[in-house]
């Protein structure tokens, strides 16, 4: 298994409102993350103290210990099939190793018979729900900041990320999951989660706890000329037998780790890619991770940006994009979360 070589990109400038210079280094920085990898760390140790998250795993660990029939009391099944605890997924067909607890925007006029319309079931844990509130909070406006930053390094004057992009993530519906891994028995042949690509917009901020060697994520040939090791095997079917490599992404202090969604191969024509990713969990303990998924408003429209056509016509990438259909967000999230409802997997 090959080391992380993923790029480290520190937020900080975007904290700073006269760094213009840094900014822009930030900027460029994650335009060439999102063209060669699809995945980064970001630092945001000048926007979070790392604290906050460690006493977020702790809480759910509190949670993953309980006895199945009091984690029962909030499953999925007693709203709408999206909100709440989940004993099991499956991925490509095959059953993943992890537990979890799935937590979206809350709506308005809530209704349960409707999917996704439900509302979220917390733990009844001291002090459970108004952390993770907090943290909700502070990541929903770091995703605005990161977006801003994003827009920039596509080359998105102000004016076009204010009357292009900003108004479709401003009121993000975004996702927060608490996932518990237990560690897979030593002869198993499977995954804790299978490969899979992320369908949002930006990001997943994962924050995980320290456990080494779990996540993994798919290096195609193409950007990684370099790699002698060639593994295709986990791929699923769809994904044809493409080489590449899978490298680790160990955790590392202070950064949480971001990569894109299929929202961003359609606002920018392909020019940047989101990256099958997987989890394997060996390791004795138990694991711990807490993406939160930043995506666009529920019914913001999804099309190519102006920015990433020209970057395009100006003979950026590769000339082998894939175009993708455009999608209203919404719509697209709910014939996900149908196909869950159906007995699909959450990561289909
Ligand atoms: O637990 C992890 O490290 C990854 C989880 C993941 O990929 C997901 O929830 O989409
Ligand atoms: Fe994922």
């Amino acid at each position: 298994m090959t080391m992380s070589k993923l790029p480290i990109i520190d937020i900080a400038p975007f904290f700073e409102p006269h760094n213009v210079e840094g900014r822009r280094a930030v900027a460029d920085a994650l335009h060439l993350a999102c063209v060669q990898y699809g995945f980064f760390y970001l630092d945001i140790s000048a926007y979070a103290d790392p604290a906050e998250p460690e006493e977020l795993t702790e809480l759910a660990r509190q949670f993953f210990a309980l006895s199945q029939e009091e984690k029962d009391k909030i499953s999925l099944k007693n709203e709408d099939h999206a909100r709440g605890a989940l004993k099991e997924n499956v991925t490509n067909g095959k059953a993943d190793n992890h537990e979890g607890i799935d937590f979206y925007r809350p709506v308005e006029n809530p209704d349960k018979s409707k999917p996704l319309w439900g509302e979220n079931q917390w733990p009844a844990i001291p002090g459970f729900r108004e952390k993770y509130e907090a943290w909700i909070e502070k990541m929903k406006k770091l995703g605005l900041v990161v977006m801003e930053a994003m827009a920039l390094g596509l080359g998105m004057s102000t004016q076009e990320w204010q009357e292009l992009l900003r108004g479709q993530v401003d009121d993000s519906f975004w996702v927060m999951r608490i996932i518990g891994y237990p560690p897979l028995p030593t002869d198993h042949d499977g995954f804790s989660c299978g490969a899979h690509k992320d369908y949002g917009c930006l990001t997943r901020f994962l924050y995980a706890d320290p456990t080494p060697n779990a996540l993994q994520v798919f290096l195609p040939r193409r950007n990684n000329g370099a790699a002698k090791e060639s593994i295709t095997s986990g791929l699923p079917a769809e994904e044809g037998q493409e080489e590449g490599t899978w490298i680790t992404a160990d955790p590392i202090p202070g950064c949480v780790v971001c990569n894109i969604g299929e929202m961003w191969e359609i606002w920018t024509s392909g020019l940047y890619r989101s990256t099958l990713h997987r989890v394997i969990h060996r390791s004795s303990n138990y694991r711990v991770s807490i993406p939160f998924f930043f995506e666009p408003n529920f019914d913001a429209e999804i099309k190519p940006l102006p920015a990433a056509l020209r970057l395009l016509a100006n003979g950026e990438g590769t000339g082998k994009e894939i175009k993708h259909k455009e999608v209203v967000y919404g719509q697209f999230l709910l014939s996900k979360v149908t196909n869950n409802f159906a007995g699909g997997s959450k990561y289909d």
